[in-house]
């Protein structure tokens, strides 16, 4: 066993809490700095960390004995930058949730979540690494939601008459995404919110809405974890959910891709899927609010994009010649209250795309849809407001574009017909199982398909700036009225 003297680590028995260290976070700024650049769910790439604000730490598990395993500390952290940032974005900084483990010694299959080795304060000396990389300390997450209670801050609930068998090996997902997932005896799934926003999440209110209401599209939630506020009345955040995993299904965007790989026609799914949307959405306007949108809803809505368009243009300089030629069509959406009309409005998914889609191998109708967060980058109230359905058509016509153009035949004219002839079997699909036909209110499709390629454009500029061309391609299409 190796010597604990041997990395300098001073013992952690019989000292203070670990929350309650006020050189806690001091101790840890620098590595964190280092570290959450390089994470794909880091939102703030590109802009200067300037500092840190500690929103709560809660020790899990306590750890770090000489030689014993890593212990288990949850902290709620507001990260400063150094550009303002962009729009939907609250002020003083993006808050992301931290599991770390903390132990004198990590063991080498670990080694690529070590976060680094704090120079001083309560953890001097030890590993720190990312416990969501860490299978026993996922393990211990998945038993506080079993046995649900209270720690710290942190509150544990499980839905009533759900099962949660023990001792399940957990694995991270190894997929591309925002957040991150943790799959427990190929049987459930946790998602760990990364950012985190103050309120309750849409990825757990909406599937609840939709379990109770009878709606098989959607995993229902079997368990969730959330972080008291501060203030008394406020809404607890959202910090954690898990729901049944689906095996062997492929999502939507796998498919999309090998059907272009082979070139073969995408319209029977993508008809399914439509139909699968409006059953989704059918189940939301029954069970929650709606709203009618007038004149005035409109011309503000017209008005968050234009704001949401300048933002980002001075966010993202390639975006600054398109810009008259985007604001056309919210100009149309803003004029479009004009003549008196209504439309209707309801609770959405909010951030529909080919990912968001799920399909067992047997059973090529049966899509369910996932993730119903919303484009993380908006405000949650924003988020959590009753929308015109057409915008999440909008965004999956969207995906269809991203797959034709960033397949592996990456744009040619046989992806881009491919991408044509699938859209239009969505939208028949969609009116099929019972939504409004969304070729019917086109400013609408129009604006909001220009909104979803402009939160494209930032979205990939802070995440993926790889991946630039693929909504820019969109943006010139759209900017010259297409
Ligand atoms: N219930 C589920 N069953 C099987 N796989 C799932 C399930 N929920 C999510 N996944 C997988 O996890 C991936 C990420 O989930 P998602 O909720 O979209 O997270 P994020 O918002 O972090 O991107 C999905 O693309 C899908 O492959
Ligand atoms: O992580 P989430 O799934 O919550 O959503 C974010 O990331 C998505 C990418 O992973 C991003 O979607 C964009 O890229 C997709 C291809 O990877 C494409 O199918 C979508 O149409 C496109 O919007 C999504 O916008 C973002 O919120």
């Amino acid at each position: 066993m190796p010597d604990p003297a041997s990395t300098g680590a001073p013992p952690r028995s019989g000292g203070p809490p670990l929350a309650a260290t006020p050189d806690l976070l001091s101790s840890l700024a620098p590595l964190l700095a280092d570290w959450l650049p390089g994470r794909r769910w880091f939102a703030g790439h590109g802009r200067l960390i300037t500092g840190f604000t500690l929103l709560s730490a809660t020790e899990l598990l306590p750890g770090a004995a000489a030689g014993g395993p890593p212990g288990l500390l949850h902290l709620l952290v507001r990260v400063e930058q150094a550009t303002a940032p962009a729009a939907g974005a609250p002020p003083g900084g993006d808050c992301y949730q931290l599991l770390l483990g903390v132990g004198r010694e990590l063991p080498p299959r670990l080694a690529p979540a070590l976060i680094g080795r704090p120079a001083g304060g309560p953890l001097r000396g030890h590993a720190v690494h990312d416990a969501l990389l860490d299978g026993r300390l996922c393990g211990l997450l998945l038993e506080r939601l079993r046995l649900p209670g209270r720690i710290g801050v942190l509150d544990f609930h499980r839905e009533a008459g759900a099962e949660i068998p023990p001792r399940l090996p957990g694995r991270p997902l190894a997929a591309e995404q925002s957040h991150t997932s943790l799959v427990y005896g190929e049987t459930l799934i946790l998602k760990v919110f990364r950012q985190v926003t103050p309120g309750l999440n849409p990825d757990l209110e909406l599937p609840r809405v939709l379990a109770g209401a009878g709606c098989p599209r959607v995993p229902a939630p079997v368990a969730w974890f959330e972080a008291r506020p501060p203030e008394r009345g406020a809404e607890p955040t959202t910090l954690g959910v898990l729901q049944p995993y689906l095996p062997g299904c492929a999502d939507g965007w796998q498919l999309a891709l090998a059907a272009l790989a082979g070139r073969a026609d995408f319209t029977a799914p993508a008809r399914a899927l439509g139909r699968a949307t409006a059953e989704v959405h059918t189940a939301l306007a029954r069970a929650l609010p709606t709203a009618a949108l007038r004149r005035p809803q409109l011309e503000s809505i017209a008005a968050g994009m234009r704001a949401r368009l300048e933002s980002t243009a001075r966010a993202v300089p390639g975006l600054r010649p398109y810009r008259a030629g985007l604001r056309a069509a919210f100009d149309a959406l803003a004029t479009a209250g004009r003549g008196g009309g209504s439309w209707a409005a309801q609770r959405i998914h909010g951030d529909l795309h080919l990912g968001q889609t799920l399909r067992p191998a047997r059973g090529p109708g049966r899509w369910s849809l996932i993730d119903f967060e919303g484009e993380p980058a908006r405000p949650l109230a924003e988020r959590r407001r009753p929308q015109p359905a057409v915008r999440d058509v909008a965004a999956m016509l969207r995906s269809f574009d991203y797959a034709a153009r960033s397949g592996p035949s990456g744009g040619d004219a046989w992806s881009l017909e491919w991408a044509r002839r699938t859209r239009e079997a969505y939208c028949r699909g969609y009116v099929e199982g019972g939504g409004p036909d969304p070729c019917a209110a086109p400013e609408l499709m129009r604006a909001y398909e220009t909104d979803k390629a402009v939160y494209e454009v930032l979205y990939e500029a802070r995440h993926r700036p790889d991946w630039l061309p693929v909504p820019m391609a969109a943006v010139r299409r759209l900017a010259d009225g297409g």
